[in-house]
């Protein structure tokens, strides 16, 4: 039987998004994100983070540092009783990528590719999951790859992409949370 996800954009959703952030120290969990990734798993969700980080590309750190800081972000979550599925990163960028890394691809958001990938590896109904990001790029990949319910967490502006689009959240999870217990999002 196809499962559902929760896919989740990483920094602005999971960390606060201070600009290419690579280091531990600098990694800061947003408030409520364990109680919203508690309360998906419980509903039996696949938690699977999707991430673009240029940071790579740019040079401003390594594929190694990122490795690291993931594998630290993912222990912290076990300590929480959360188990990530899987977590799928874009190193790429376009225009300002270095070497290899400068490359139009297709996993970069708000192409769908990193979306796809994961879906077809962990047999995910598209049409059953739902995503949360931090930037239009983040829904535009849920869109685009046919994700059925696509959240953008805004810090206030309106932000939308078509009738499909986002529902615009307060920059505060506790919100979230609070939409999703009074049954507005009938998960
Ligand atoms: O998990 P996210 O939100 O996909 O990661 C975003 C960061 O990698 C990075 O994204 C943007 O950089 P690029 O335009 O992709 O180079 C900027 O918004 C940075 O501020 C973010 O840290
Ligand atoms: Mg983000
Ligand atoms: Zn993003």
């Amino acid at each position: 039987m196809k499962k559902k996800a929760l896919f989740l954009d990483r920094d602005g959703i999971i960390n606060v998004e201070k600009n290419y952030v690579y280091k531990i120290e600098d990694f800061e969990f947003m408030d409520g994100i364990f109680e919203i990734l508690r309360f998906f798993q419980e509903k039996g969700y696949l938690l699977i983070i999707i991430t673009n980080q240029a940071g790579i590309g740019r040079g401003y750190y390594t594929e190694e540092e990122f490795h690291i800081l993931t594998a630290w972000m993912l222990k912290q979550f076990e300590l929480q009783g959360i188990y990530i599925t899987k977590v799928e990163f874009s190193p790429y960028h376009p225009e300002h990528g270095l070497g290899k890394y400068k490359l139009d691809s297709d996993c970069r958001k708000p192409n769908p590719g990193m979306i796809l990938r994961s879906a077809k590896e962990f047999d995910v109904d598209l049409t059953e999951s739902i995503l949360i990001g931090d930037k239009d790029s983040d829904i535009e990949a849920g869109l685009r790859a046919g994700v059925n319910k696509n959240i953008l967490i805004s810090n206030g502006e309106n932000i939308s992409i078509n009738e499909r689009t986002a529902n615009v959240i307060e920059n505060n999870y506790v919100n979230l949370l609070s939409f999703i217990e009074k049954g507005i999002y009938e998960y």
